[in-house]
C-alpha cells in the first residue's frame, strides 16, 4: 500500500516545519496565556500589517517596475478582443522581459518581514500576470513559471513559511494603502493597492474582506481575554465569558453583514469572468488538467504541493472563529447529528491544507490556540449558564456559512452556466462560440467536472460540510 504512505518530499517539508515552529517559538516552551503580540497581530489591525508594505529597495526595481506595467499591456490569455489583440505584441514583449530576467538574490532582505511580504506580494501578482495572460493552446499544455519568477519566490516563501503562489494575504491583508497617510488604518482610510481588472467591483469584493480581517480584531481581543481569565469557575468569569460569548454573536451577524454587502458592489458576472480568472492557481481546474511548473525549481519540493489561488479559507480570522468554538471540520469527534453521506464525501482536510497559505507566524498562532487547553464548547457543556450563549454563537456561525454559500453559488454556480464575454471579436467566430458553449452546456450533468472553488475543490460539497459540522457544535441542554 504504497501509494498511502506519504512522500519523502512530504515527510522531510513536515519535520522542517516543525522544526521552524518549534525553532521560531521555542523561547515559550513554558507556554504562558496566549498573546496576540507573540505572533506578529497587530492589536489595531489584526492579522492586516499594522501600516502598509513598503515599496522594494532599488536592487529589486526590475520588479516593482514590472509590475506597475502589467495592467496596462496584459489581457486574459482567451481575451480576443479588438483591445486586446492590439495589446498582444506589448503582452509578449513583457513576458519575454520576465524571461530573460536574472534571478535576484534575496538574502539582502531576508531579516525585513514587511520587504519580504512585499516581495511575495510582488512576485505572485507578477506569476498571475504572466500565466493567465499566456495565450490559451488546445489542447492544455503545463504552464511554466519562469525562473527568475519562481526561484525568489519560493525562497521568500520558505523563510515567511507561506505558499509560493497568491494567497489572501497578497490579494486582502497585504494589498492597500493609506488614503491619507497622517490617519490610521481603518477601512475607510484603506484603498486597494493592486488590481487585475482595474475594476471597482474588484476593490469592493477585497474591501469586503478587509473589513471582515479589521472586524476581527475585536474576536481576537475575546479569545485573548478568555485565555488570560484566571479562575473560568467563578462567577464572575462565568458572567464575562458569558457576556463575550453573547458580544461575539453579534460580531459574526456583522461579518454576515458584510459578506451580505457583497452584492452591491462586485457584479457576479463581472467577479466570474473578468476577475476570478486572474486569481486561479496551478489546480483550479481540477486534477485531470495540467498544473503549472516553477522552472529553475526542484520539482519534488514539497511546498509546490500548495499552488491552489486565493481563497476565504485562508482568512486566519475565520480559523480562529472556528478553532475558538472548537469546530470539528475533519469529522474527528462524536457530534449529533451524524455526518451525511455527502458530509463524509467533502474535503476534510481543506481547512488544514488552507494554513500552509498563511504566514508561518499566523499559522503558529492557530497551532497555539488549538493547543489551548481552555475549550470553551466543554466550558458551555458543564456550565448551564454558558450553553444558551455559545449555541447562540455556534448558531450565527452556522447562518454566516449558510449565507455564504448562497453567496458562492450566486458569484460561482450561477455565473458558470453563463457564457465567457471574452470571444472573438469576428462575428462569425462569436456565434459559433456560443453554439459551442451552447452545446457544452446541455451535456454538462454528464460531461463536466464539478464546480470548483477557487482552491480547486468541490465547492458545493465542502460549503455544505462547513456548514454542517458548525451545526453539529451546538451542546444539548
Ligand atoms: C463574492 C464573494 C465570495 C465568493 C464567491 C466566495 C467563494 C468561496 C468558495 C468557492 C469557497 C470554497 C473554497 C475554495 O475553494 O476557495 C470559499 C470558501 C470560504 N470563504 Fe468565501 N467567497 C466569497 C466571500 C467570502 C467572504 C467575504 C468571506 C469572509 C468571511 C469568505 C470566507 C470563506 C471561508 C472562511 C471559506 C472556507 C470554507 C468555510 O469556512 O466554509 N468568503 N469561498
Amino acid at each position: 500500500m504504497d501509494f498511502l504512505l506519504p512522500s519523502t518530499g512530504v515527510i522531510r517539508y513536515t519535520v522542517l516545519s516543525a522544526l521552524n515552529t518549534l525553532l521560531a517559538y521555542g523561547r515559550r516552551s513554558n507556554e504562558g496565556p496566549l498573546r496576540q503580540s507573540d505572533f506578529d497581530i497587530d492589536p489595531a489591525t489584526g492579522f492586516l500589517t499594522p501600516e502598509p508594505l513598503p515599496r522594494l529597495p532599488s536592487e529589486y526595481r526590475i520588479w516593482e517596475d514590472a509590475l506597475a506595467e502589467a495592467p496596462e499591456v496584459l489581457k486574459l490569455g482567451d481575451d480576443n478582443s479588438d483591445e486586446a489583440q492590439s495589446l498582444r505584441a506589448d503582452g509578449e514583449h513583457w513576458r519575454a522581459s520576465i524571461r530573460s530576467r536574472p534571478i535576484l538574490d534575496v538574502q539582502r532582505i531576508k531579516d525585513q518581514i514587511r520587504l519580504l511580504q512585499r516581495a511575495h506580494l510582488v512576485l505572485t501578482w507578477l506569476v498571475q500576470y504572466y500565466v493567465h495572460s499566456l495565450p490559451e493552446v488546445y489542447p492544455p499544455v503545463p504552464k511554466r513559471v519562469p525562473e527568475s519568477l519562481a526561484v525568489p519566490l519560493v525562497e521568500v516563501s520558505r523563510i515567511l513559511g507561506i505558499a509560493p503562489v497568491i494567497t489572501f494575504a497578497d490579494t486582502i491583508t497585504w494589498n492597500w494603502e493609506l488614503i491619507n497617510p497622517s490617519k490610521p488604518a481603518t477601512i475607510d482610510n484603506m484603498k486597494l493597492a493592486h488590481s487585475f481588472s482595474g475594476l471597482d467591483d474588484e476593490r469592493h469584493f477585497y474591501q469586503v474582506q478587509a473589513a471582515v480581517e479589521l472586524h476581527g480584531t475585536q474576536l481576537l481581543r475575546i479569545i485573548e481575554d478568555y485565555n488570560q481569565i484566571p479562575n473560568l469557575d467563578d462567577f464572575t468569569s462565568i458572567f464575562k465569558v458569558s457576556r463575550d460569548l453573547t458580544r461575539l454573536a453579534a460580531i459574526i451577524e456583522e461579518f454576515s453583514d458584510l459578506i451580505q454587502s457583497m452584492r452591491s458592489g462586485c457584479d457576479p458576472h463581472l467577479f466570474y469572468w473578468e476577475m476570478r480568472p486572474w486569481y486561479e492557481g496551478s489546480d483550479a481546474n481540477g486534477p485531470s488538467h495540467p498544473g503549472w511548473i516553477y522552472e529553475g525549481v526542484d520539482p519534488n519540493a514539497p511546498e509546490l504541493q500548495y499552488l491552489s489561488g486565493p481563497s476565504g479559507g485562508q482568512s486566519t480570522v475565520m480559523h480562529a472563529l472556528d478553532l475558538f468554538l472548537d469546530i470539528d471540520h475533519k469529522l474527528q469527534k462524536r457530534r449529533y447529528p451524524l455526518p451525511s453521506t455527502e458530509n463524509r464525501r467533502a474535503d476534510h482536510g481543506f481547512m488544514d491544507r488552507m494554513k500552509q497559505y498563511m504566514m508561518g507566524s499566523h499559522r503558529a498562532y492557530l497551532q497555539r490556540l488549538e493547543r489551548s487547553p481552555r475549550s470553551i464548547r466543554e466550558l458551555a457543556q458543564r456550565t448551564p449558564a454558558l450553553r444558551e450563549p455559545y449555541n447562540n454563537a455556534v448558531g450565527a456561525l452556522k447562518k454566516l456559512r449558510s449565507l455564504h454559500m448562497r453567496v458562492a453559488c450566486l458569484y460561482i454556480v450561477n455565473m458558470s452556466k453563463t457564457v465567457n464575454p471574452r470571444v472573438s471579436s469576428c462575428p462569425g467566430a462569436n456565434m459559433m462560440e456560443r453554439q459551442a458553449a451552447k452545446m457544452e452546456a446541455s451535456t454538462r450533468p454528464e460531461k463536466r467536472d464539478p464546480i470548483r472553488g477557487t482552491g480547486g475543490t468541490e465547492l458545493a460539497v465542502l460549503l455544505k460540510a462547513g456548514r454542517d459540522a458548525t451545526a453539529r457544535a451546538a451542546v444539548r441542554n
